[in-house]
């Protein structure tokens, strides 16, 4: 350990520097802006892709949507134990990267309808070709996308030396708003691509190329990294500290149970119980972990909430008018609110809102945030709830017009008008609607219509489905509780697992964290399955009542944690264990420290020499 440190002291002496900052950080940088590009990209047009291409209902469209989402955040451990223990975050992040890219071609391919539209009608012949492709194409991508999660920005971490730690500071939060950024621009363009039409033979929405651009997006995010390789420093494995957890915590309960006679005097924590075998330091700091786990298990319930924004919200966007005047929304557009609200609303909480909050006497900790990012949260579903009581009072009625009459009704729903040509031989005729947002009509074509004549008058149509007459805007305040939430929550919650985890435990923890969101969107699976509430509006209801009751429980037991500083508890323990050897182990280390300055001094020496011999 001793050794990593010092060459990595040397390394970051020699690296180049931009303004304070590593060069090799703007690589780690952009990689991560791409592929959150890639990521949120793919993922905002999916729950419609399923819908509407693969023609699933809207029950099982989200079931899939969430278990994807759901095994994107169980692979960070799988990231982290092959990055901590064999691979090293450098290679896990290029090698996970490949797979990642392999994922996103394959949903890109498995959305040309043409590859099986044999009679050419413009829908797939073979449905099973698509449906696995795309599934495979899924399963790469939650290995890629999770896997890498928890390197990419410890990696970027580890690029600062000790010296630097405003820097690591400032970095954090770039990371976070690259991510935002990545993900804003992303679920703006890949809609836009969805709704265009194409294919060879016959034109239908451009799903390949909404899910072609995110494959491309990943392909430059993996050169960029690559691009940056002679620039970064690459910390060796550690070895499987996840793996020396389980086992400490499995020896401890086996233990405890092998001396349950009360011959044996009970110890003051359970964990002790791995004392006669495990180091004292190790079991001090598995137990601050555990304290920070037993804190996560309400967590998840916020994690249910959150990521029904890009299923059962976009799916109620599908249902409401996207009409801004100037621009028209796709549906799936409505997901921008959020990162959007998230590149405002973090500079203004951090400079604005927590310094008031300090200045007006009141400690605003970081699980009372938390408390509130929840309350916020459910308060988000509620106002989802009052949107779709709004939506289903607004098409209750299954209205046949006269569409002349049925405009004349409502003219401020006008905003698309299509052109129609009948054609048969050399005779034409063409006649115009005006359609609402959503809307479906049947024409009715009179037998006795002549070609060549003017047939906008003769043709009548029968509204279906009414336009869709409740706005989008609408959702702006659910999307406004749900990201206020998320800054409370999700930013102060990554900052309390750094604090609170010991030195060698932050990886253990990040993908603890995680795996909050991944069991958060199991939730989301098994209340819809079980509930199976007939109204989306009640459904809305339960979630944000489930949400509030496990806010509650969360409040009681953040009330009874102790906040605690790793760093100072490792030190004890090390200068308790030191008083014990001191001067045997003083001695031994300064004999390695010199050994290891002069390896250091020679290898740089011969560095430096071997530059000039090529000069
Ligand atoms: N606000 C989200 C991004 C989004 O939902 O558009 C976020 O910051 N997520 C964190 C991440 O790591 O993706």
């Amino acid at each position: 350990q001793l050794k990593d440190r010092l060459y990595k002291c040397h390394f970051i002496k020699q690296s180049k520097e931009v303004c304070g900052y590593p060069l090799s950080i703007f690589f780690i940088v952009v990689n991560e802006f791409c592929e959150r590009f890639s990521y949120y990209g793919m993922r905002a047009v999916l729950v419609l892709y399923f819908k509407y291409f693969l023609r699933w209902d809207d029950d099982l469209a989200t079931s899939i949507y969430h278990t994807f989402v759901a095994l994107c955040y169980l692979t960070p451990i799988l990231g982290a134990i092959v990055a901590d223990s064999w691979l090293g975050k450098f290679k896990t992040i290029i090698y996970l990267s490949i797979v990642y890219a392999i994922g996103q071609v394959a949903m890109a391919v498995s959305a040309i309808h043409d590859i099986t539209d044999t009679d050419r009608d413009g829908t797939p012949n073979n449905m099973t070709f698509h449906v696995v492709l795309s599934m495979v194409g899924l399963f790469l991508i939650a290995l890629g996308t999770g896997g890498i999660k928890p390197c990419v920005a410890a990696f970027g971490g580890d690029q600062f030396g000790d010296h630097q730690e405003r820097q690591r500071r400032t970095f954090f939060s770039v990371f976070y708003l690259c991510i935002n950024g990545g993900s804003l621009l992303s679920t703006i363009i890949t809609p836009i691509l969805r709704a265009q039409n194409c294919g060879i033979y016959s034109k239908q929405k451009c799903y390949s190329l909404a899910f072609g651009v995110p494959a491309a997006l990943m392909v430059v995010a993996l050169v960029v990294f690559i691009v940056g390789s002679g620039m970064y420093y690459k910390a060796k494995p550690e070895g499987n500290i996840m793996g020396d957890v389980c086992k400490c915590i499995g020896f401890a309960i086996s233990n405890r149970y092998k001396h349950r006679s009360k011959q044996y005097p009970s110890r003051e924590h359970w964990m002790d119980w791995a004392e006669d075998k495990y180091d004292k330091l190790l079991i001090a700091q598995i137990k601050m972990v555990l304290k920070v786990l037993f804190l996560y298990i309400p967590l998840p319930m916020f994690w249910t909430l959150f990521d029904q924004k890009g299923s059962r919200w976009t799916l109620q966007a599908t249902t409401m008018d996207g009409n801004f005047g100037a621009i028209v929304i796709q549906p799936d557009q409505m997901q921008t609110v959020n990162p959007i609200l998230i590149l405002t609303l973090v500079p203004i909480m951090d400079s604005v809102i927590y310094p008031l909050i300090k200045k007006c006497g009141l400690n605003f900790t970081p699980l009372k945030r938390m408390t509130v990012g929840m309350f916020l949260a459910a308060l988000a579903f509620v106002c989802a709830a009052v949107v779709q009581i709004e939506i289903d009072v607004s098409r209750k009625h299954l209205t046949y017009f006269n569409l002349t009459q049925f405009l004349k009704i409502f003219p401020f729903l006008i905003i698309i008008r299509a052109t129609f040509f009948l054609q048969s031989g050399q005779l034409s005729c063409a006649f115009s609607r005006d359609f609402g947002f959503g809307s479906s009509y049947t024409f009715f074509i009179p037998s006795t219509l002549s070609l060549g004549s003017n047939c906008q008058e003769s043709i009548t149509g029968a509204e279906d489905i009414k336009p869709n007459s409740v706005h989008m805007a609408l959702q702006v305040p659910q999307y406004f509780f749900i990201t206020a939430g998320e800054v409370m929550f999700s930013v102060t919650g990554l900052e309390f697992s750094y604090s609170q985890a010991p030195s060698n435990m932050k990886a253990v923890l990040q993908a603890g964290w995680l795996l909050t969101v991944a069991i958060g969107n199991f939730i989301v699976l098994i209340v819809a399955e079980v509930a199976k509430l007939p109204k989306q509006w009640t459904e809305y209801v339960l979630f944000a009542s489930l949400l509030l009751c496990v806010c509650i429980i969360f409040s009681i037991m953040a009330y009874f944690y102790t906040y605690i500083d790793p760093t100072e508890i490792e030190a004890k323990f090390r200068r308790n264990v030191g008083d014990d050897d001191d001067d045997k182990n003083d001695k031994q280390r300064k004999l390695e420290m010199e050994m290891m300055k002069r390896d250091l001094d020679r290898s740089d020496d011969e560095h430096y020499k071997g530059k000039q011999t090529k000069m």
